[in-house]
């Protein structure tokens, strides 16, 4: 007799895996290859920036009081004494009626308040010295950064969990954090179940298909910024697919299957967690496509029994998945960033479970359309190229239809959010 599976709703199987979630690692990197990860540590200002006062252009450096009265019939004049461009200190504290030429990022000399562009200032030679006149008034602090005006030295900047990016990057380096602390990659290990399966490189036989989902769950991984490590097709039996399952388990933080979790009777995946002592947290979801979507705990560690067929697999993944190993890498905000859309498209057939519909988006007229990416099936591998979203559809009596106001978890986007729902 066939096994009788009871659906659970999708947020109550989330909440099983949640509920075993662990804390993530940390490592140490060096800057230049702490790229897309993520923060371990928040990031303070070491000094305040800048961290002297310092002219934004290219001018003469002088005392504000000193052109008090200049104007067009009064011009006021100054003897250049110094000459320093962006690295140098000055060395000549100036006096009355004394300037310095100072070019961009340099430092102010003491007893200037101001710099005066080289553009209002006219350069001339008296008794073979040079001197500049100005035909205005200056304020004091005009064209300068004064020191810590940028930020102040132990502010906070950045939180910990945050991805590193090319403007997290800059601040890494203007902070002298020649090593970066990150949190440590999760190693997830795959396997694909079924005598069916053919690897990439082979040439296609009668009955035969060749394995998708290994490649595809790869770069899953790594899109959520993960390691993965493969370690190839199983053959539907039992014994030394169970072998090749424990073995994995000691290499890989979290292991992921593909294939074998229906009720078929080469679907091996229920004798497996069986024989390993696994608990299994669930096996069948009240959602399209990836019912059949299993996870079992063995230990801490969690063993995700995707689908089979790729598309369920593939939101089995994003759905499951994918929430653990942002919270392993630190991402406060690790479930699917969730908006709404308007459905571009015609959804007519209900579905008593909630669909989650591979679809993309457009904006027209500062309005998200929500686009079907291919056919909805869950044995289908072509809608999945073009999907960077998935349309939730609530489970009912009713279809849809291009107008309504849909849901839509967003795959590409790295600002999530802190509950699915
Ligand atoms: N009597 C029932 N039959 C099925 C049920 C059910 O509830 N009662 N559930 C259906 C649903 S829903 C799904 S989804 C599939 C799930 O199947 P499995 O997870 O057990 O996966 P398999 O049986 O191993 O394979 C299913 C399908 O996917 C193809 N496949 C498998 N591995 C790969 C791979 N690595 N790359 C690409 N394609 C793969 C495989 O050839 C099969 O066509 O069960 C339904 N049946
Ligand atoms: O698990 Mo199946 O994908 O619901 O069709
Ligand atoms: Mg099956």
């Amino acid at each position: 007799m066939v096994e009788r599976r009871r659906p659970i709703p999708v947020q109550e199987a989330i909440d099983h895996v949640w509920d075993h979630r662990l804390p993530g690692e940390t490592e140490v990197v060096s800057i230049n290859k702490s790229d897309h990860r993520r923060l371990a540590d928040d990031i303070i200002a070491t000094n305040p920036v800048p961290s002297f006062d310092k002219s934004p252009y290219d001018g003469f450096a002088l005392s504000s009081a000193d052109t008090d009265r200049g104007g067009r019939n009064n011009p006021v004049e100054f003897e250049i004494v110094e000459h320093i461009g962006a690295g140098r200190v000055p060395s000549v504290k100036l006096k009355k009626g004394q300037a310095t030429r100072i070019m961009t990022g340099a430092m102010i000399p003491a007893g200037a308040d101001c710099v005066a562009m080289f553009e209002i200032c006219q350069e001339f030679e008296k008794d073979g010295k040079p001197y500049i006149s100005i035909k205005r008034e200056m304020s004091s602090g005009q064209n300068v950064i004064p020191k810590g005006s940028e930020i102040k030295e132990g502010e906070k900047l950045i939180n910990r969990g945050t991805l590193i990016n090319p403007g997290v990057k800059a601040l890494l380096a203007t902070f002298g954090y020649s090593k970066v602390k990150v949190t440590k990659k999760p190693l997830v290990g795959i396997i694909a179940t079924g005598t069916e399966l053919l690897e990439v490189e082979e040439e296609l036989q009668p009955g035969k298909i060749r394995n998708s989902n290994a490649y595809m769950i790869e770069s899953q991984i790594i899109r959520a910024g993960a390691e993965y490590k493969y370690f190839g097709k199983l053959a539907d039996e039992l014994e030394p697919s169970f072998q090749a399952v424990e073995d994995a388990l000691n290499e890989v933080d979290i292991l992921i299957t593909t294939g074998g979790v229906s009720v078929g009777d080469y679907d091996l995946m229920p004798d497996i967690y069986d024989k390993l002592g696994a608990e299994v947290l669930f096996n069948k979801i009240a959602m399209r496509p990836g019912s059949v979507t299993t996870v079992a705990a063995r230990g801490n560690q969690l063993l995700f029994g995707l689908s089979g067929n790729p598309s369920a697999c593939y939101v089995g993944f994003e759905l499951f998945v994918r929430p653990i190993l942002n919270h392993l890498l630190g991402n406060k905000k690790p479930f699917l960033k969730r908006v709404n859309a308007v459905l571009g498209d015609d959804f007519p057939k209900p579905n008593p479970f909630t669909r989650f519909v591979r679809s993309y988006l457009t904006f027209e007229n500062s309005i998200i359309y929500a686009k079907l990416a291919g056919i909805d099936k869950s044995n289908v591998v072509s809608s999945l190229a073009h999907s960077t979203s998935l349309l939730v559809l609530p489970g009912g009596t009713r279809g849809f239809k291009p107008g309504d106001e849909v849901e839509v978890l967003l795959l590409d986007n790295e600002q999530g959010q802190e509950q699915f729902y």
